[in-house]
This record gives C-alpha cells, structure tokens and sequence, in this order.
C-alpha cells in the first residue's frame, strides 16, 4: 500500500466510497457498489456495474456506508447527463404511491438511454479540390449535385446523383470532395415567445395573465383551466408556455392521445415559429434518445408528449399542462400503474413549477380540489369569437325511434340530410368498433364468444372476421353455425361504426362517408391524414368512436348525433355517470366550432337520466354538484381512496383461493397508527378501511386467466400505502402461477 501514506483523508474517504446504484429492473432496492474515486460519481450519474455474469445500466441513487467486503466495483460513469436530485425524488415518489419496485419506476424515467450509443458523428462532404483524373458519368452527377458551395450529407449526394456512397467515397480519395465534421443536429428547433402573439378576448387574457404571472414567478402553483368546449383554452395556455420561455425555463404539453394531435403542433408553430418536441411512442429510438438529452442539457424547451413524457429529466421545468386532464387514458395499465394526471402534480410540486389541468369536463376529482382552494380555479365561460355554445336535444328511443335493425333515428336522418345540403358536416357517434357487437345462430342460439375471454366476438366486416377485443384473437367468420350446422343462420346483433356506414350509405347515397376508427389498417398515419381531411371538408359524414371526440376543431362540422347515449351508463364503475357526461359533452362540442353554429341530437332510451337531463339543460353545475354529493356519501374519491388487487391464475380455483387468503390477510392485520380494517362483513367505523370482495372480475377471463377482485376503500385520514405493503408482506406465496396486481387509484373496474 505504497500510495495510501501519499493520500490526505479525503482522498481515502473518497477511495473507500460506496454508492447505492438503482438499476431498471422489477427490484425495489438499490444494490451498493464501490465507487474508484477515478470516476468522481455523484448521485444522479448513470453508470455501468457488473450484475452476475452481465453489465448493466444503472443510476447511482446516493452514497452509501463505509465498505463492506465483497462488494462489486462500478465498471464505467457512461456519458449521458445525470438524473437531478429532483427527478430521483420523483422516481421515488411514484413507486411509493404506485407500490411497483422501485427499479420499474426508475425505468420509466432512463429507458430511452439505457441502451443509448453515443451518436456517430455527422459528416459532411463539399466540394474543394479539382475535378478526378478520371471521370465518369455517375462522378460527374455527383459534383453537379455538390454545386454551389454547400455542406451535404453522403446519403444526400448519392440519392441525388443516384450513384453509391462508394462513388462519394472515392471522389474523397481524390481530392476532390472534401469531408469534414458537423456539429450535431439540434434536437429542438429554436422557438419564439413572441412570434405570433394571439389577440385573446378578455376572459382568455384575464386566465392567460394568472398562468403566465405564475410562471414568471416560480414555485409551485396548481391551476385548473376549466373552459367550456371551443373557448380557446389552448391559446390560454400557449400564454403560459410563452412566459415559461421567456424565463429561459422549460414546459411539459402533456396530451392524453399524442398521435392524433397534428393539429395542436401546427397551432404551436403557427404561435411560436415552431414545433415543440414530440414525445410518444411513435417516435424513433434513436429520436427519443437524442431528445433525452436535449431535455437534459436544457436544449429542448418545450416537450409535447404522452403521459411517459413525464418522466423526462427536465433541466428548468417551469411549467406543466395536462391538456383534457379527465381522460382516462391518462392512467396506465400495465407495468407501474400510475395516472399521469396526479403525478404530474406531484412532479410540479418537487419541481416548484406552475400546473396547469385544462379541460371542458374536469374530473370530479380535480373540481374538488378546485372548490377547496387547493387548486386556483380559472374559468372561461363561453366560447371563443362570440360562437354560441352548440343546442342539444334529446331523442326519446321509446318513442321516436328507427325502425328494427336500423339505428339512425328518423329526426336525426332528416336533420342531417338538412346539414349535407347546407354544405356543413354531420359527426355520428357511436363508442363501438367493427360491425356488430354481437353473432348469433338463428337456429340454435349459439354466441360467438372468445376462447380465452369472458366476452363475445366482435364483427369486422372489413377485416372479414370475428375479433375479440380484449386479447384479440381472431377467428373466420363461417356461413355455416360451428353449433347446429344451420346455413346462413347468422345474424348480426347490434351497431358498430361500420354497421353504421352500411346504414347511412342507404340513408344518404350521394354522401361522401368517412369511418374514423383506430383498428384499419395504415396506423397513426392514416388517422392523421384522415383528420386533416375532415377539417379541409373532404367528407359529408364522419362516423367515429371516441377518437373523434378528443380536441378536434372540425370548422365545418355542425351536427353531432350519438347514436347509443345510454351505452356507457349501466357500468359497474363508480365513474359510469362521470364518463359519460364527459364524453357527450366534449362530442356534442365537436358541432359549432367555425363560422356556422352547431347542434346535437342524443338518442336515448332514459332521457330522464341525470346525465342526459344534465347535457340538455347545459346545467353542467348541477351535475357536478349531485355527482359530488354522492361520491362524499359513499366515501369514493376524491372523499376516499380506492386501490384494487386483481388476482389473476390460469386456474380458477387457484385464483379464488389465494384472492380469498388475501382478504383473510387484509382482515387479520393488526391495527397501526397508520391504519385500521374494518372486521369482516361488519360495518365500518369512522377512518377504518374496507376491504371488498373477493368478487370475480366482471370480465373473468381475460388472455385465459381467470380474475378475482379485491376492492379497498381507505378514508383519507388512513395511509392506504402503508396497508397495502403490509398486506402484501402478511399475504400467503402466490403459487401456482398466481399473479396479483396492485392498482392504486384505479380507472377501470373490469
Ligand atoms: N380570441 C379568439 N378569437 C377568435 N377565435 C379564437 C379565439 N381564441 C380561440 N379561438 C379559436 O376557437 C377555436 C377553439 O379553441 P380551442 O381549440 O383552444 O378550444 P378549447 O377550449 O381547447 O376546446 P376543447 O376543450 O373543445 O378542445 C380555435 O379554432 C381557436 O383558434
Ligand atoms: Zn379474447
């Protein structure tokens, strides 16, 4: 030990250093590692570490007690800009709320780099010596395209003389192009707050000057924008973005269905001379990579994304938008289930960033906070340019309905035949995909139903095959019944979108008819080309699914008319009213939105039912009110929390044993500070938590695994966190392929 007696004590401290390093894998510690003070690691830097036989990715989560022997070293610090203090707390935070390890918590955040090259250098090529001794056709093509002085990339001159880079190559070689290094493409365009200022009316200035006051100022301040459909909200916003870059600062656009927003990234150009970032899953590796970093380093300013946008390393994030924050889409599923929404929050408040959640129909939630002062509450009441708000009637299906088999009703078909020869467009909606929810035999009965789900066959006549819509399997549909061998016995039961088309191809032959659905074939790229056709006044009818509800602006469209009101109301989910409300009255907003003022007409077989009474009226006050009223008494949030545990086997008594010993489990934990369980099928008292169930899952097969439910519903004073961790340390092994999954905060209840 030669060059120890050479070192002072803080170099030794430092040799001896030992790092926690979290790694992106389903494991909720931190491994220690020793760290060579070579490497001068802090928390935050990404590094490689050996794991077993391999190396992996991993971030150095802090530093750690003395050594201890047997320790592993970090092999490499890797180079990409470290995760800040504040994105670490937000990792830690979400797998604290969510329960998932902390490692998949993490991944959310590094997945886009874990892999990461560094990038190849860009090379550019331009002419500089004399022509080749020898020249040949495709040489000569080549130095005309380089014409002119200007820096070219190899692929670009070999596309445009239609040659092989070879021929590039060799005419380096000769002297005659010359190669030399590019700085590194921006990963952002430039953008200017002050491009294209909008002329806001004075209600969208007086919200737009809160938000932007915030920002300016800094600190975290929770807004909801709440503004009826069409009254301009975005450019509300875009004032806040604006300030947030004025301050040299940075902000999330978080959107709950990123690929069919085209048209809100050219409003952001038209507004500030460019396009933000985008973030999705629809973006290149390679692209999410580089933007990775550009967030990082600060180069990347504005970032409009998907909820997985959230978890970007933000240098300066000074503000935060959850644009249409009721969307369910904003909770996740699978893997860490998170609703982006209420992490988002979470995330402005450890950033000390403005937040603001925007939306025509707020969630029940967020109109709570909102009332109680916990969120400022920004409001826009009337639509933009003196629009009016769109007339909406009912029509009663007891009464005035079409005839058997047919769907449209006859003052919808009249008012829309109207509507097409006015020149303005007609929106059907109808929340259900393919043909006919439904096949079944004339003759014996027999229902087309998923072998792996608890659920019927979906026809697609398009695609000329029954479908389930759970686990997509796909079968033929056969003209004879596989049951009774009936011959063209088979009959469709019930409308979908393209049953729809069939329907109003007969009703309005000379129509140009467009069905907009996210299961035909040609993707994201298709809708978006289809959407922007819609708003150009390429198609008479639209018939869509909920797709065609989100944040459109369709100026020629001035009729809605939903077919099937009711579909949504007979739910299990406590939710039922709430979503429907939403989502009628954010399609019912689609009509009315350019020049000409729009209407709707809802078809219904309960037009007395609160939502439907609700829409009518355009009392959205007193919905919200009743549907507040009733959460509180039943104690569902935002009065209470919710967390389900779905347990899932290929077997289904495997799964309702162990959901059973769940429960039994849930019920024996003792009582702590933190929280107490109410006994089994008693009645609870004051701030005790209930367990529900086990029930099996109104879908119970799903991907043919049998599912049980476990619902538990805490008071807020309980910590719903700490019961669960302990329940899932007192519950009995998961055997025999038994899988239970935590979501806290659930979103669906199938
Ligand atoms: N001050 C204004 N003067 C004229 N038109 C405006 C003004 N503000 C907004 N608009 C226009 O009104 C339309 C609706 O605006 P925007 O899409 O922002 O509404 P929104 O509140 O987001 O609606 P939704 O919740 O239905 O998506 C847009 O075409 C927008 O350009
Ligand atoms: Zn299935």
């Amino acid at each position: 030990m030669s060059g120890a007696a050479d070192m002072d004590e803080q170099e030794l401290a430092e040799e001896q250093r030992i790092v926690e390093v979290l790694l992106p894998v389903a494991v909720d510690i931190a491994y220690s590692y020793r760290a060579p003070a070579a490497l001068r690691l802090a928390p935050g830097d990404c590094v490689e570490v050996p794991l077993s036989t391999r190396k992996a990715f991993g971030v150095v989560w802090r530093f750690a007690e003395p050594a201890r022997a047997g320790l592993k070293t970090v092999t490499q610090r890797l180079d990409r800009p470290p995760l800040r203090q504040e994105l670490r707390d937000f990792v830690d935070w979400v797998a604290r709320w969510t329960l998932a390890p902390r490692g998949m918590a993490l991944r959310l955040a590094t997945r886009a780099v874990e892999e990461a090259a560094p990038e190849t250098p860009r090379v550019g090529y331009r002419l500089k010596g004399p022509p080749p001794e020898r020249m040949t056709p495709a040489r000569a093509r080549v130095i005309a395209a380089a014409e002119g002085g200007l820096v070219f990339a190899k692929g670009e001159l070999a596309r445009a003389a239609a040659c092989s880079s070879g021929v590039v190559d060799a005419l380096v070689d000769e002297g005659t192009l010359e190669a030399s290094a590019l700085p590194p493409e921006p990963v952002a365009a430039p953008l200017d707050p002050d491009y294209a200022p909008f002329a806001l009316e004075s209600a969208q200035r007086a919200a737009a000057d809160a938000l932007a006051a915030a920002v300016t100022a800094g600190g975290y301040r929770p807004f909801l924008l709440e503004g009826v459909t069409g009254s301009g909200k975005t450019e509300v916003y875009f004032e806040a973005v604006a300030a947030a870059l004025r301050a040299g600062g940075q902000a999330l656009v978080l959107m709950p269905e990123i690929a069919l927003t085209a048209q809100f990234l050219e409003r952001f150009a038209a507004r500030f001379g460019a396009k933000p970032a985008e973030w999705h899953s629809g973006i290149s590796e390679r692209k999410r990579a580089r933007l990775w970093r550009g967030v990082a380093l600060g180069e990347a300013l504005v970032v409009a994304g998907a909820r997985s946008a959230l978890f970007l390393p933000f240098v300066d994030l000074r503000l935060i938008v959850v644009d249409e924050e009721h969307e369910a889409a904003y909770k996740q599923e699978d893997g860490v289930s998170y609703h982006a929404r209420d992490m988002a929050v979470v995330r402005a408040r450890l950033e000390g960033a403005t937040i603001a959640l925007a939306s025509a129909t707020p969630s029940i939630e967020t109109r709570v906070n909102a009332a109680s002062g916990r969120y400022e509450h920004l409001r826009l009441a009337a639509r933009a340019g003196a629009r009016p708000m769109p007339r909406i009637e009912a029509i009663d299906m007891r009464n005035e309905g079409p005839e058997r088999g047919r769907w449209i009703a006859p003052r919808l078909a009249a008012e829309a035949a109207e509507t097409i020869a006015r020149g303005e467009q007609v929106l059907f909606f109808l929340n259900r995909r393919g043909y006919a929810p439904l096949t079944l035999c004339r003759s014996c009965g027999h229902r087309f139903r998923c072998p792996n789900c608890d659920a019927w066959l979906v026809e697609h006549r398009f695609r000329r095959a029954l479908v389930c819509h759970h686990c997509g399997h796909v079968e033929r549909r056969p003209s004879n019944c596989p049951e009774c061998e009936a011959e063209d016995s088979l009959a469709a039961c019930g409308p979908g979108v393209e049953r729809l088309a069939e329907e109003a191809a007969i009703l309005f032959p000379d129509a140009r008819v467009l069905v907009l659905s996210s299961d035909f074939p040609g993707g994201q790229e298709r809708l978006r080309r289809e959407l922007a056709e819609i708003a150009a006044g390429a198609f008479d009818i639209v018939i869509g699914t909920q797709l065609v509800a989100k944040g459109h602006n369709f100026p020629l469209l001035t009729l809605v008319g939903v077919i099937d009101a009711d579909s949504g109301l007979g739910s299990s989910d406590p939710r039922a009213a709430e979503r429907t409300f939403q989502l009628l009255a954010q399609v019912t907003g689609r009509a009315g939105r350019g020049d000409r003022p729009g209407r709707a007409l809802i078809q219904s077989w309960q037009a007395d039912h609160p939502v439907i009474r609700a829409l009518l009226s355009g009392e959205a006050e007193r919905f919200y009110e009743e549907e507040t009223a009733l959460r509180e008494r039943a104690g569902l949030p935002p009065f209470g929390r919710l967390a389900a545990l779905i347990v899932s086997a290929k077997d289904a008594g495997a799964a309702e044993t162990h959901a059973r010993a769940l429960a039994r489990a849930a019920h024996s934990l003792p009582a702590s500070e933190r929280y107490r369980v109410a006994p089994a099928g008693g009645l609870p008292e004051e701030g005790e938590i209930v367990v529900l169930g086990p029930a099996e899952a109104p879908i119970a097969l799903i991907r043919g695994r049998y599912r049980f439910r476990l619902l538990i519903k805490a008071p807020r004073s309980a910590d719903l966190q700490a019961f669960l961790r302990a329940l899932l340390v007192a519950a009995p092994k998961e055997r025999g392929g038994v899988r239970v999954a935590v979501d806290v905060d659930p979103q669906s209840f199938w």
